[in-house]
């Protein structure tokens, strides 16, 4: 069984991925690693909802979506930010194809909380076996959709739904990129974060927004085996390195 790699990319970090991302992409492929790439969108979701008169709110980070807001994010998410990521990975020489949770049920879920969220859901099953399949010799480019046993359609944070699916697919690592170098503290990347350091840093609100669906979602993928969690805006480079449990040599404490 090859090593797979699952890469979840922010909205912001997908406009502006740099040559040394493909270049890495290119190095784990050769190393014989899988890789999934989940996407994300939300910037590009909110741009297009408030030009279409939506309001936009957000919820600890989460989307609050109505049927109206639904419609506009799978629009998004498949018809723009999907196809400019695979065009650019192609144009890089690399072998790609886009996908979404419709071929072959590869995301099955349920609503996450219908009376907070609205059409929100979180991924409890993957195809593994298709998943496995698809990336055996192209690199995959998920959106983070989900559908319920009857067949609604459900908007999932995407680093939730990348730590969700690199736990099931036994990912080695999960990079989640993004437009920051990794988890900032007084203004310094904190090279090393474990649960206990992460919640001091909630409390005392320095992880605020978006990074803390990022966190949840990162701490979940360690406590269900996967080994390495990293946030960065380089993948070359860890970034926040996420442990579970303190690193004895870690200056962070
Ligand atoms: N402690 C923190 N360190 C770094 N970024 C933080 C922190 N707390 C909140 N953030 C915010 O989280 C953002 C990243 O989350 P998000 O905007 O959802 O990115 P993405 O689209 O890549 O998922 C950063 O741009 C920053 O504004
Ligand atoms: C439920 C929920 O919050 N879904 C996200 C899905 C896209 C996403 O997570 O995009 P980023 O990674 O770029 O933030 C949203 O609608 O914004």
């Amino acid at each position: 069984m090859k090593e797979t790699i699952v890469i979840k990319i922010g909205g912001h970090a997908s406009d502006q991925l740099p040559v040394s991302f493909y270049q890495q992409l290119k190095k784990w492929r050769e190393a014989g690693k899988q890789i999934l790439i989940v996407h994300g969108g939300g910037p590009q979701i909110s741009e297009w909802s408030s030009a279409l008169g939506l309001s936009v709110e957000k919820k600890d980070g989460i989307r609050v979506t109505d049927e109206q807001t639904l419609a506009v994010t799978k629009a998004v998410l498949l018809g723009v930010v999907q196809p400019n990521i695979c065009q650019a990975l192609a144009h890089h020489g690399l072998p790609v194809i886009g996908l979404n949770t419709s071929d072959n049920d590869l995301l099955t879920g349920d609503y996450l909380d219908e009376t907070v969220y609205g059409e929100v859901g979180q991924v409890q099953h993957i195809n593994q076996d298709r998943l496995n399949e698809l990336l055996a010799d192209q690199i995959g480019v998920l959106a983070p959709l989900a559908e319920t046993a009857d067949g609604e359609w459900l908007n999932v944070n995407a680093d939730v739904a990348a730590a969700t699916i690199a736990a099931q697919l036994t990912a080695s690592t999960l990079v989640l990129l993004t437009d920051v170098p990794g988890v900032l503290a007084a203004g310094k990347v904190v090279p090393q974060l474990d649960e206990a350091h992460a919640h001091e840093l909630f409390v005392k609100n320095i992880i605020k927004s978006g990074m803390q669906p990022k966190i949840k979602a990162a701490f979940e993928a360690l406590n269900q085996g996967v080994d390495k969690v990293w946030i960065t805006d380089n993948i070359a480079r860890p970034g926040t390195l996420l442990h579970e449990s303190p690193i004895m040599e870690s200056k962070e404490g």
